[in-house]
């Protein structure tokens, strides 16, 4: 089988640069192509001495749609407005398209879902096996306690990261939901603020800090009566999510046009 040919859109960014060093150490693919925005002082530059690793031989290109024409998959951690552009491309070229992009509405929701009817979408608000096993078992746990037992997440990232709640919140309150077999969006509660009266039964809140240089720290809280069970997960380098999508555009590459997750990736 010929190498998967990889292209990494949004390449100077704190991912990007990640997932150029993931594609390179990574058997049966190569790094083909690599994007920024136009106007980006990395467009031209040679995306291995970018990420530290020597020249490659691919330069950064501001043009899109030519990349994604001659790749079989981007790795794409960039913004909700570019992810939706290059979904449109990947589906017209029936690629594979790994999304790591958080912070989405529930428009930009449905236009993935609309492009994933042509090409092969993967996508997580968290790439890390760490994550994607705390994501099994909250749904687990959630399932195996009742509404006596309150779930309150807590997400801690570094002070540049731009949306809230984080995708991975927002990933294991779908799974603490999903395992109570409610709704989130009849039940979430984002913000609380002033006299806000007592907990409602039932809710599941996020909660979201924002400081210094913290790659990602999620904690899903169960309080009882009594008793309080806490989960947690601690990223700690990026290279977690890198190696996630590395490994989702090789499982990709043989499946038909579809949405698929993390947790299909891993089979858990
Ligand atoms: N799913 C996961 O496992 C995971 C892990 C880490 C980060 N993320 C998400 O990935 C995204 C990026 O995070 P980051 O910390 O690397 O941010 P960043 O700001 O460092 O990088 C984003 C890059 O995308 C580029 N970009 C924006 N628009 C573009 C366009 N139209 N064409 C090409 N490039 C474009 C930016 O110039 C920038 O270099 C965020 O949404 C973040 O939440 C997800
Ligand atoms: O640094 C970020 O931004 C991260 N985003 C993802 C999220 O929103 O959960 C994953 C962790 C890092």
């Amino acid at each position: 089988m010929n190498d998967l040919r990889i292209a990494i859109m949004g390449a100077e960014g704190r991912m990007g640069q990640q997932l150029v060093r993931a594609v390179a150490a990574s058997e049966g693919c190569v790094v083909a192509g690599a994007t920024e925005r136009p106007g980006s002082v990395a467009v031209g530059k040679d995306i291995g001495v970018l990420a530290g690793l020597g020249p490659m031989g691919v330069n950064v290109s501001d043009n899109a749609e030519a990349v994604i024409a001659a790749s079989d998959a981007i790795l794409d951690f960039t913004a909700p407005a570019a992810t939706l552009k290059f979904a449109d491309m990947a589906a017209c070229g029936g690629i594979v398209h790994v999304i790591g992009t958080t912070g989405f509405s529930q428009e930009d929701e449905a236009k993935i879902r609309a492009a994933a009817e042509r090409a092969r979408i993967i996508k997580a608000g968290n790439m890390s096996l760490g994550v994607n096993l705390l994501t099994a078992v909250t749904r687990r746990v959630s399932a195996a306690l009742d509404m006596d037992f309150d779930i309150e997440i807590v997400e801690m990232h570094h002070r540049h990261k731009v949306d809230a709640p984080s995708g991975t919140a927002l990933m294991l309150a779908h799974a603490a939901a999903d395992g109570r077999g409610v709704s989130l969006e009849d039940t979430a509660v984002r913000v609380r603020d002033g006299h806000t009266g007592p907990r409602a039964k039932g809710a599941i809140g996020m909660q979201s800090l924002r400081g210094g240089s913290v790659v990602g720290d999620h904690t899903v809280i169960l309080a009882g009566e009594g008793e309080r069970i806490e989960l947690t997960h601690r990223a700690e380098d990026r290279s977690i999510f890198a190696r996630g999508a590395v490994k989702a555009a090789l499982w990709g590459r043989d499946k038909a046009p579809g949405l698929y997750s993390m947790i299909d990736v891993l089979g858990l």
